[in-house]
């Protein structure tokens, strides 16, 4: 299973690292603009294998796609992250040019690759991917959700005082400081429902506080986060390259799904083998539904600003 990882930067090289401690895949290449950069990272990180016990093969490339050839797997973490005070929407004009050649450039060297976006605004640069490669719709993944659920999940286990481990619950929607749904009606602990512990209030503080999650981070980092990023990439990257069929939120396209066309967004998938095997239809109540769409009309607003 060989992984490719563009962009040697905060978020790759944190998901490279948890992919190998997975120790899942026999090779994860990572290739970056700035010369010798992704090389030094693959070394530190090689260089942690025998502490880590890890086996897999970790290397760097500066843009030399040639060494990411019959990639199963590839991760596009490359382009810009927002400074403080900054949205993610305002990273567009910047990476969507890195996102559209580097998919192209993937894709030369690996016409059978699944590829993970990242780079933000991640729903939008989804899309871009999908209308640039003409690779099929599973193949194309968006990352925002699996990391909006782990944040939604630690912000509700703040507020029950209990550990992580006993909460459950699920983001859906956008990938944006407004446009993210939290699903507070159907989050659980230990399978009671969170609204049995929680006021309708303190649901509400926990919702507003998921959703600028990324911009809290920034805020405090000076550049957006990466550990929570690069894990929850990494959970993705093993469910296809392990075949879990494991269900996240992710950025799909949908086509009459949810009742929204031409668009990617977060909505439950099954991930395994074939990527995206299947968008999981849950049953909304309205005012979720009104959520999503509120949320469906600002992802084609920023769409609308690519040069597709
Ligand atoms: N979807 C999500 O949940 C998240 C998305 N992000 C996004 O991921 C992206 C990366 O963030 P960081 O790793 O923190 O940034 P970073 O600046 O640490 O790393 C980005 C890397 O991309 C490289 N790069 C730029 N142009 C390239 C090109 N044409 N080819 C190859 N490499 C190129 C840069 O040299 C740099 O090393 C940002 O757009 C950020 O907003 C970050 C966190 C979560
Ligand atoms: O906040 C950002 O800009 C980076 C990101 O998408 C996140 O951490 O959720």
């Amino acid at each position: 299973m060989k992984v490719t990882i563009v962009g040697a930067g905060a978020v790759g090289a944190s998901c490279a690292e948890y992919v190998a401690i997975k120790n899942f895949a026999s090779e994860v290449v990572l290739l970056d603009i700035k010369e010798g950069y992704a090389e030094g990272k693959a070394m530190d990180l090689m260089q942690t294998a025998t502490l880590n016990g890890f086996d897999t093969k970790i290397t760097g490339s500066t843009n030399d796609y040639s060494k990411t050839a019959n990639s199963d797997i590839a991760v596009i973490t490359s382009g810009i992250p927002r400074k403080p005070g900054m949205t993610r929407e305002e990273l567009i004009g910047i990476n969507a040019g890195i996102v559209k050649e580097v998919s192209a450039n993937l894709i030369k060297h690996s016409p059978e690759v699944t590829i993970i976006v990242v780079s933000n605004p991640m729903d939008t640069m989804t899309y871009l991917v999908h209308k640039t490669t003409g690779l099929p719709k599973n193949k194309i993944i968006g990352m925002g959700g699996a990391l909006d659920s782990a944040r939604f999940k630690y912000r509700l286990s703040e507020a029950l005082e209990c550990p992580p481990s006993d909460v459950d619950g699920m983001v859906i929607g956008g990938h944006s400081d407004t446009g993210m749904v939290p699903l507070t009606r159907l989050a659980t602990r230990n399978s009671v429902p969170v609204t049995a512990f929680l006021s309708e209030d303190r649901l509400n503080q926990v919702a507003e506080d998921t959703k600028v999650g990324g911009a809290t981070l920034t805020k405090l980092l000076g550049t957006s986060a990466w550990y929570a990023p690069g894990a929850a990439v990494s959970g993705l990257v093993q469910a296809i390259a392990c075949d879990q069929k494991k269900m996240f939120p992710c950025s799909a396209l949908l086509e009459g799904e949810y009742g929204l066309n031409d668009l990617c967004i977060g909505v439950p998938a099954i991930l395994g083998k074939d990527g995206l095997e299947k968008i999981v239809e849950i049953q909304l109540d309205d005012a979720e539904k009104a959520k999503m769409k509120e949320s469906a009309e600002g992802v084609k607003k920023t769409n609308g600003l690519l040069d597709v």
